[in-house]
């Protein structure tokens, strides 16, 4: 496996163009948050928010709106269970995420396979948490977006029915192949598989186990993916700087919690940003 470290993403993100504006970072839309998991949601879209995302919509059920708009103004709100309406927010975003407090009842289903009808070849689309275990459940195929899976390991024996102690190195590549997408393996030292190699995360501490810190994760990944064009940069820089920031916090915090990351995102990809123009 490759490593991927410090000096594998120094220096890995472009700097921004003087000549641009929101609509040259992409359009994050994200599902998910029922009645009992709105914080999954808002952490996902803070994080995609703090990682630069030029405009972020959430579709999330309406119990959450409140809470949204105090926590995160940035973002804009629509009803996630008003199928026809995320459908038609669909076509403005260039990248979608599906999946955090989605919830696993037959509503979500539902929301789910029209999300996954409705995206394009052109749109990145991350699938994460309640998501995975859905299309799990019904074995759904990968969509023809350009799809990013982000399983903790309990996730990944869903989908890929291999227990932990199967998921090798080569089971695990064989799976993704059949998926044809790429892989977030989300543990202690993150596994990430590309159609051509494995990365190995070296960054990362157990001050991280907490409850809504893949959500962060994923909504980093939304952000990173929205702006930067090469989708291999954006998934191993924001693997990389997510559990990074943490490694910092834990010189002095004995738990990093989700929305310490989030603010720190901004500083993180500050100090790894080339310095350069292109
Ligand atoms: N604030 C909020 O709103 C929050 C909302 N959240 C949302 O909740 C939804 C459900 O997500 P989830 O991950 O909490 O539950 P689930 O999919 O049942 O997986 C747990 C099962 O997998 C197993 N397992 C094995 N290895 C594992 C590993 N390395 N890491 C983790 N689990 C591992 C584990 O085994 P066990 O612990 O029982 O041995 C257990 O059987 C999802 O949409 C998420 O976004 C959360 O983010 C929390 C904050
Ligand atoms: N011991 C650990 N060492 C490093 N990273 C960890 C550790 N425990 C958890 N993490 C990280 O925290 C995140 C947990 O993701 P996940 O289980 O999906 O959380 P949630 O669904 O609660 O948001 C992953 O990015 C994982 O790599
Ligand atoms: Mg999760």
């Amino acid at each position: 496996m490759k490593e991927l470290n410090q000096n594998i993403v120094q220096g890995i993100l472009p700097k921004r163009k003087n000549e641009s504006y929101k609509g040259n970072y992409g359009h994050v839309l994200l599902i998910g948050g029922n009645q009992e998991l709105g914080g999954a949601i808002i952490l996902a879209a803070s994080a995609a928010v703090y990682s630069g995302a030029g405009l972020v919509t959430v579709a999330t059920h309406p119990s959450n709106h409140t809470a949204l708009h105090a926590r995160l103004p940035e973002a804009m709100v629509i009803d996630g269970y008003d199928t026809a309406k995320v459908i038609h927010h669909m076509k403005k975003a260039t990248t979608v995420v599906i999946g955090p407090g989605l919830g696993l009842d037959d509503q979500s289903q539902l929301i789910l396979k029209a999300v996954l009808a409705a995206c394009t070849p052109q749109q990145r689309l991350v699938i994460d948490g309640d998501a995975i275990t859905l299309m799990a459940s019904e074995n759904l195929k990968t969509p023809v977006a350009q799809t990013v899976y982000t399983p903790h390991l309990g996730e990944w024996q869903r989908l890929s029915h291999l227990t932990i102690e199967e998921q090798t190195k080569d089971l695990n590549a064989h799976f993704r192949k059949q998926l044809g997408a790429e892989v977030v393996l989300k543990k202690h030292h993150s596994e990430i598989y590309f159609e051509e190699e494995v990365w190995k995360n070296e960054a990362g501490t157990p001050a991280m186990a907490t409850g809504g810190m893949g959500d962060t994760l994923t909504g980093m990944l939304a952000g990173f993916l929205a702006q930067f064009p090469n989708r291999k940069t954006a998934i191993l820089a924001a693997v990389y700087l997510h559990s990074r920031i943490s490694d910092d916090l834990a010189k002095t915090h004995y738990v990093t919690l989700p929305s310490q990351i989030i603010q720190r995102i901004p500083c993180v990809m500050k100090d790894y940003a080339t310095k350069f123009d292109f």
